[in-house]
């Protein structure tokens, strides 16, 4: 008996009737990024599409991700809706980002204006310490890794090299990751580092980034790069106003220790400016209580008793049930109409 070796659509079989494939939107390393439209709702998604055999030893990386995206629900972190784990795959249904990376947009503009840098540096803030209060560091902040959704909010991504050391955020890393210009002192120079601490350097790095359209610690070769970084030294434009100058100087501190701590950042005076309310980083929508609208929709679609969508929701499984329901809530939250389309 033959068995004929899937072909590439075959392998997007199991897609089949819950998204459609549409062109390929990113390419990362070990990762393809799709367009997909779910189904039911005709909303548009991110298909992330690994092939297990090609990752080797980065599948741990992406377990790792995955673990942190079911654990983080949050309005400036690219959310995970479903995953499909088959023989040689693994698909990633996530948050469709059209307004592509914030790395583009920077570089388009030059520089941003105060203004705008404010209010997009608030939001990673939010992220930040978000992750940081549910034990985690994402350890790879950068302008790549944070991509623009259609209304021009930022969504954080890539988790692949988050930590979340099991003594909590006081327990100290070792392995050296991420991109060396936004890598902390501590980090570049191998000591046992903390997270959280390094993400608040990268968040120094990011800032000035916004505000300057450059960085503030590069150069072509590696080693001089890590010198810079580890004395800390770098020039401030003309343009940067004394409470920006005095934002960077309390994120970009070689010492750790002397660092200003992510509880600070929520009310720091720039960040303040024009706002009355300190960064506000819990999930506003995050009730235990479920959406009944969108439920009775399900139900109804399915033909399933509604304790039995509660069930699959509640199990946290990542399926289509849930991806669906997800989609629902976001719908409702826009004011779009949630009527699923019954194929009937
Ligand atoms: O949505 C994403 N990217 C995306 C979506 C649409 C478009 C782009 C990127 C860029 N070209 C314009 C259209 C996306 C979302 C999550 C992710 F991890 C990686 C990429």
């Amino acid at each position: 008996m033959e068995t004929n070796m899937p072909s590439k659509s075959s392998s997007y079989a199991v897609l089949e009737g819950q998204y459609t494939l549409h062109e390929t939107i990113g390419t990362g390393g070990f990762a393809k990024v799709k367009l997909g439209t779910h189904v039911l709702t005709g909303d548009k998604v991110a298909i992330k599409i690994m092939d297990k055999r090609l990752l080797g030893e980065d599948l741990p990386r992406v377990k790792l991700e995955i673990e942190a995206l079911k654990e983080l629900s949050h309005q400036h972190i690219c959310k995970l809706y479903q995953k499909i784990e088959i023989e040689n795959k693994i698909f990633l249904i996530l948050e469709y980002c059209p307004g592509g990376e914030l790395f583009d947009y920077i570089v388009e503009r030059d520089r941003l204006e105060e203004k705008e840098a404010r209010v997009f540096f608030r939001q990673i803030v939010s992220a930040v310490a978000y992750i940081h209060n549910k034990g985690y560091a994402h350890r790879d902040l950068k302008p790549e890794n944070l991509l623009l959704d259609d209304e021009q909010n930022l969504k954080l991504i890539d988790f692949g090299l988050c930590a979340r050391p099991k003594g909590g955020m006081e327990t100290h890393l070792e392995t050296c990751c991420g991109s060396p210009a936004y890598a902390a002192p501590e980090l570049i120079s191998g000591q046992e580092y903390l997270g959280n601490e390094a993400d608040i350097w990268s968040l120094g790095v990011l800032l000035f980034a916004l505000l300057c359209g450059y960085l503030p610690f590069d150069d072509d070769n590696v080693s001089t790069l890590y010198k810079k970084i580890q004395n800390g030294e770098y020039e401030c434009p003309f343009w940067l106003s004394q409470k920006s100058k005095q934002l960077l100087h309390r994120l970009l501190q070689v010492n750790p220790k002397h660092r200003i701590t992510v509880t600070e950042l929520l009310t720091d005076p720039w960040l303040m400016e024009g706002f009355t309310e300190p960064v506000l980083w819990k999930n506003p929508f995050k009730t235990s209580k479920l959406d009944e609208e969108c439920l009775i929709e399900l139900s109804m679609y399915y033909g399933k008793p509604r304790t039995v969508i509660v069930e699959e929701i509640m199990q946290r499984n990542f399926t289509y049930i849930s991806a669906t329901y997800s989609l629902l809530l976001q719908r409702k939250a826009k004011g779009q109409r949630i009527r699923l389309e019954s194929d009937t």
